[in-house]
């Protein structure tokens, strides 16, 4: 598992470290990762210019003491003070001594045109409210450079603990952050700014729990349902199906196709697009009725082009198995119905969805994710699966949120959605719980994304035929 955590946890598990270790041993620990990797993206040092942005605090103590190591390797370090009568004097010392020269931010343009590799030292998790003119000034000058950029510990300008972007910020191609991944590392709109991560370890422990987890290979194999020995389809788990009307039978046929892939032992079918569903997948149980009037299930799906359906979405709510409500289902779902259910429900909306149900824009939703998320499961009493360029999943209460690592933009594709609500209810069918279903069913979705993909546009039902190859990918 992939953690991150909030910046009071960082500080917290500093304190605890430092007091046991001499002074300054971390910040060296810190410097020396920094120089490698940049060493590393440089390929060679030796006669390189690199140019360090240097603030008042901590991180860009890290980026003097780097660029001292690149300094004595050979390389030409400047570093651009920021805030020159607050700089940490003994970082700015030893550069000068490895033979480093310093500039004012406002003589900074000429090497920063110049220079091979920038090194962002100027806000790191101290930073609050985006850069300030000078920082942001510098911003715009890197933009139109080509060197290379590592940030340190974070990309300056983004909010650690939210991955919330206000005004500019440093876009690198690397961050190399220290002790943990933050949760902006992880959550866009700042993940993007921060390119590739490389975190090194400076030795500090978490006692507590994180602020976000992005489950990997080996956690989603440990999860995934495998039938035993004496396992029949009931005990593997029955899904229902309540989605597509007649003007939309397709996201019937997608939310079927995504559910069979799921690892329940069966799929039942409950709607008006019975005839679609049945010609494309046979093995599927139809009716006709309503749900309540269907066979027994392990859990339901209700919502994908379900049009107006109120009563569909209103019975299966009422119902006392697991309950994954999407698309049109997220807007005929009765709030107090939700918080009312005693068995676990999944919401699974993208962010315009997730707007409308907390009566904001939507680019609040996506400039904020992580706060959305966690008010709407709070709000609907819930475990909520917000979609898009990360998806995230939140259960009520403090725990971690779920990030899914996996996706791609291949995947915002019309009824890609659908294949995931049959994929997830049909791993709550099958005994995960909300929040495992729900990141798991995003993991293999967005790995049969990429599969189907494979560098080229694809059709929903095109990741719904990778899913079994994503499964046996993670399972490998
Ligand atoms: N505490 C430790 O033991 C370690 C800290 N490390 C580094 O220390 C950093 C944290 O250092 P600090 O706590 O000094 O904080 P920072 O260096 O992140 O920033 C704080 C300083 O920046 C100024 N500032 C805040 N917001 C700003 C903005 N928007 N624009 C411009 N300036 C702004 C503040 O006035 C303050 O002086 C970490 O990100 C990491 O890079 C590492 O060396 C590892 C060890
Ligand atoms: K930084």
């Amino acid at each position: 598992m992939r953690t991150a955590y909030s910046v009071e946890m960082v500080r917290a598990a500093e304190r605890e470290l430092m007091a046991r270790l001499p002074d300054g041993v971390l910040m060296q620990r810190a410097a020396a990762g920094l120089a490698a990797a940049c060493a590393d993206v440089l390929g060679r040092v030796y006669g390189r210019r690199v140019v360090l942005l240097v603030g008042s605090g901590d991180n860009g103590a890290d980026a003097l003491y780097a660029g001292a190591r690149l300094a004595r390797r050979g390389a030409g370090v400047t570093a651009v003070l920021l805030a020159p009568d607050r700089t940490h004097p003994e970082a700015l010392a030893a550069l000068r001594r490895a033979g480093g020269r310093t500039v004012p931010g406002a003589d900074a343009e000429e090497p920063l045109r110049r220079a091979d590799l920038v090194v962002d030292g100027i806000v790191g998790i101290g930073g609050t409210g985006g850069l300030r003119p000078d920082a942001a000034a510098l911003v715009d000058v890197i933009g139109e450079t080509r060197a290379a950029v590592v940030a340190v510990d974070l990309p300056s300008g983004v909010e650690a603990d939210t991955g919330e972007v206000h005004g500019s910020a440093v876009r690198a191609d690397l961050t190399v952050t220290f002790g943990a991944h933050k949760p902006g590392l992880l959550v866009d709109p700042a993940r993007e700014y921060a390119g590739s991560v490389r975190l090194v370890d400076i030795g500090l422990a978490f006692p507590g729990e994180a602020e976000l987890e992005a489950l990997q290979h080996a956690d989603v194999a440990r999860l995934l349902p495998v039938p035993a020995a004496e396992s029949d389809k009931y005990r593997r788990g029955v899904v229902g199906i309540a989605a597509g009307s007649s003007r939309y039978p397709g996201a019937a046929v997608l939310a079927v196709a995504g559910a069979l892939r799921g690892g329940a032992g069966a799929v039942r079918y409950v709607g008006p697009a019975g005839d679609a569903v049945l010609a494309r997948f046979p093995e599927t149980l139809v009716s006709t009725g309503t749900p309540e009037q269907a066979g027994r299930v392990q859990a339901w799906v209700v919502g994908p082009g379900a049009g107006d359906d109120a009563d569909a979405v209103a019975a299966v709510l009422g119902t006392d198995v697991p309950v994954l409500v999407d698309a049109d289902g997220l807007r005929l779902a009765d709030r107090d119905a939700v918080r009312a259910r005693r068995a676990p429900t999944l919401l699974t909306p993208h962010a315009g969805e997730a707007a409308a149900l907390l009566g904001v824009a939507r680019e609040e939703v996506e400039g904020a994710r992580l706060r959305a998320v966690r008010e709407l499961a709070e709000r609907y009493a819930a475990t909520v699966l917000l979609k898009g360029s990360t998806t995230l999943v939140a259960s009520p209460g403090d725990g971690p949120v779920r990030v899914n690592p996996t996706g791609t933009g291949w995947l915002a594709t019309a009824g890609s959605g659908d294949v995931l609500s049959g994929l997830a209810g049909s791993l709550l069918a099958a005994g995960l719980d909300a929040l495992d279903a729900g990141s798991v069913g995003a993991y293999l979705h967005g790995l049969a994304g990429r599969r189907a993909a494979d560098g080229a546009p694809v059709g929903a039902h095109d990741v719904a035929e990778a899913v079994r190859e994503a499964w046996r990918d993670v399972t490998d």
